[in-house]
């Protein structure tokens, strides 16, 4: 096939194709979105060519550039930026390259737009420079937006950097990746990157208690981050610290674990902090020795070893003999001292798995576990005894104290803490009254008689409230006479069933739990009363003696309570006796001393009862205000097979009367007996061979008897 030659329409047609085209690239560069330019490559920027474009981005027509008419593009261009804009472009120049440069423009609206320029140099034939063209566009937008995300990123730049915590990313391998200074700083590295150069096994030489990094995993996997994660970690130079981890897990897109990512923060002092109040709460502040709050603890531990091994263990409760009287009579400092020697002497005294604790003031719990044989538990005990009685030497002084120690066999004598702790302390009781320094075990009978003192205890409550109580009289004969010269006024307990409980069943039990300080005051008041009305009904004094017992005596309103009494019954104070026994003194004889002057000053008579068989020194005789001498029954039951007795009898009476004051021997149930005591010119009688104790109304008759026999 033949081609078409030219022809004058098909030129025209070329001609308009051309023009065509030059219009279509005319509309596409002024409809684009920048400017298209050409210009001159001198100070100016002279513009020789400019796109529509030119009104949008600069605010300028294009007339207004085009050979500077109205503005050079260098005005335009931003003043701080020129020079840029001028580097970018004479460089591109000598290298011959396209040129590409960023800078601000400022819009006929003063607006400052960040526009990109992209451009090569036009060369003429002789290859020297003689234009640029090129396109420049507005970036104004996607500047914002690098910014912001540049200020976003320095942001948290600065708080990885800056952050006090510390920040880190590990593979799941147990590799850092990266991590803060704050980190490398906790963990002792001094940056980043040395931390994540040496700390490459995370598993290995982090985490002191081996298998740590598993828990940090599986937990990890369990919930996919981890809360307050505490560890005990090494740091760089090997010490250690507790650090505190928040972490999560990161993953892909298409759910492919990434790495952990996390805080940690050092808790090293807020740990030690919790560990000292921990320490405190449950060790004894002065000794260091674990406390009550530790007991159960260290006990339930003792009982399911010996469980466990299928052997016994034992408590054993330590009281110090003397401890209150030097505590109260040398100090506080001094007995604080006596305590930790003793803490110490009794931790000396036990194995390392045994534990001594103390309960508080002068009272120790030792546990002594993995006990095969009960003799083993005994021979510590007599360690301990041994020990604690050697002296000890404070401020130069010799301090001796002895213990009384109670044992209780796990699983024997119990198997719950509290019984056995219970039954130790049952013991403890029956070594102190067993004269103390000495070791018992808890028995069965041990208990049945603790049993039996409690229930007592529970009735006596009881009786006192009902008004269960009451006093029998017995007289006192005076040898010269063969009158009645007062009584002893002696308590009863009448129960509602009809039984009469002698006082020898009750009164200790009174004694020991304080109950008796009300009994006392019952006793005083009824004994007082009954005085008063025998008075008034003989027409002459029947001193009526009522017993005080050690706790009493020790009340510091004793005397008060007296005269209060004497006042509320109206009765002379000579009408009242009160009858001391001799261990009363035992404690501190100065304030025994002390006491009696202060009772003798309202003007009773006071009486050492039960004399001869305590512990009064023959010295203090003489300083003791007293009115009677009152001799033991122990003397006077014997006379008949013990002559040796009437030698005592002899000198008390002599030495009684020469310190003037009247004697009188209770307990004289015989003829023979009566008979020798008025012989050896004894003052008075008291015993059943003139009358046992006998109710108020019997007492009352004896005395009409003999005084209508007056
Ligand atoms: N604190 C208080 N103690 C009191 C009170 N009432 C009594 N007691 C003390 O109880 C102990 C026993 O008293 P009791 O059973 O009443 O025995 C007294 C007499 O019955 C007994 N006695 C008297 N004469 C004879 C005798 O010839 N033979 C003999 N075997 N016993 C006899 O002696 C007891 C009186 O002793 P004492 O007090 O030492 O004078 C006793 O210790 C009482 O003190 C009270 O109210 N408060």
């Amino acid at each position: 096939m033949k081609l078409p030659s030219p022809t004058t329409k098909s030129l025209i047609s070329i001609d308009a194709f051309v023009h065509d085209r030059q219009r279509m690239l005319d509309t596409l560069v002024d409809n684009l979105e920048g400017l298209v330019y050409c210009n001159l490559y001198d100070q100016h920027w002279t513009m020789i060519y400019v796109s529509d474009g030119c009104k949008d981005l600069t605010g300028y027509f294009p007339d207004d550039l085009i050979f500077n008419n109205l503005v050079s593009y260098e005005e335009i261009i931003f003043k701080d930026d020129r020079a840029l804009v001028r580097y970018a472009i004479d460089e591109a120049v000598k290298q011959g390259k396209r040129f590409e440069v960023e800078y601000r423009i400022r819009h006929a609206n003063t607006d400052i737009i960040w526009v990109c320029e992209r451009g090569n140099p036009i060369y003429n034939a002789k290859g020297k420079v003689h234009a640029i063209e090129g396109f420049i566009q507005n970036i104004t937008q996607r500047k914002a937006a690098e910014q912001s995300l540049h200020d976003a990123e320095f942001r948290y730049r600065s708080i990885f950097e800056n952050a006090i915590e510390g920040i880190f990313q590990t593979s799941p391998n147990g590799h850092y990746l990266i991590v803060n200074p704050a980190l490398a700083k906790i963990y002792g590295y001094s940056s980043p990157e040395e931390l994540i150069s040496v700390l490459n096994n995370i598993q290995q030489q982090l985490y002191v208690t081996p298998g740590r990094r598993e828990e940090f995993v599986q937990a990890m996997l369990a919930n996919q981050s981890v809360h307050n994660f505490e560890s005990l970690v090494y740091k760089k130079d090997n010490s250690t610290i507790w650090i505190s981890e928040n972490a999560r897990m990161v993953h892909d897109k298409a759910g492919n674990l990434l790495y952990y990512e996390g805080t940690v923060e050092d808790i090293t002092a807020r740990k030690n902090y919790d560990h000292k109040i921990e320490h405190q709460a449950k060790h004894d502040s002065l000794t260091g020795l674990p406390n009550r709050y530790m007991l159960n603890d260290r006990l339930q531990q003792s009982i399911n070893f010996a469980d466990r091994y299928k052997n016994k263990m034992a408590v054993a409760f330590v009281d110090l003999d003397q401890f209150k009287l030097i505590n109260d009579s040398m100090g506080h400092e001094v007995g604080d001292q006596l305590l930790l020697i003793m803490s110490k002497r009794l931790s000396s005294c036990i194995r390392e798995v045994d534990t001594v604790v103390r309960l508080g003031g002068d009272e120790f719990v030792i546990l002594l576990t993995n006990i095969e044989n009960v003799n083993d538990v005994l021979i510590s005990m007599q360690r301990v005894l041994t020990a604690v009685a050697a002296p000890c030497v404070i401020n130069e002084l010799d301090y001796v104290v002895t213990s009384s120690i109670g044992i209780s066999i796990y699983p024997d004598d119990g198997i719950e803490p509290n019984t056995l702790l219970k039954n130790a302390d049952t013991a403890m009781y029956k070594a102190k009254k067993a004269g103390r320094n000495n070791y018992q075990i808890y028995t069965q009978e041990l208990n049945e008689a603790l049993t039996e003192r409690v229930t007592m205890e529970y009735r006596l409550r009881l009786a006192i409230e009902n008004g269960e109580l009451l006093l029998h009289y017995q007289p006192k004969v005076d040898f010269a006479t063969g009158l009645i010269s007062g009584a002893e006024a002696l308590i009863r307990w009448q129960t509602p069933e009809g039984e009469l409980i002698p006082p020898v069943k009750f009164i200790h039990i009174a004694e020991e739990t304080g109950l008796i300080e009300s009994i006392g005051e019952w006793v005083l008041i009824e004994a007082c009363k009954k005085a008063k009305e025998l008075k008034e009904k003989m027409g002459r004094p029947i001193p009526i003696a009522v017993n005080v017992s050690p706790r009493q005596f020790k009340q510091p309103n004793l005397a008060q309570t007296i005269k209060n009494t004497l006042e509320l019954t109206n009765l002379d104070p000579d009408c009242l006796e009160l009858e001391i026994t001799e261990s009363t003194l035992i404690d501190d004889a100065a304030k025994f001393i002390q006491t009696l002057h202060a009772l003798k000053t309202i003007g009773i008579k006071l009486a050492i009862d039960d004399f001869g068989t305590g512990y009064s020194s023959l010295a203090y005789l003489k300083d003791f205000p007293i009115d009677r001498l009152k001799i033991d029954k122990a003397f006077v039951s014997n006379l008949e097979n013990d002559p040796a007795n009437t030698a005592i009898l002899k000198a008390i009476i002599v030495l009684g009367q020469s310190l003037g004051m009247k004697v009188i021997a209770e307990g004289v149930e015989t003829r023979f007996q009566h008979d020798y005591l008025q012989s050896i010119g004894c003052d008075e009688l008291q015993g059943y061979y003139f009358s046992k104790p006998i109710p108020a109304i019997e007492f009352e008759a004896l005395l009409q008897n003999q005084l209508s026999k007056s």
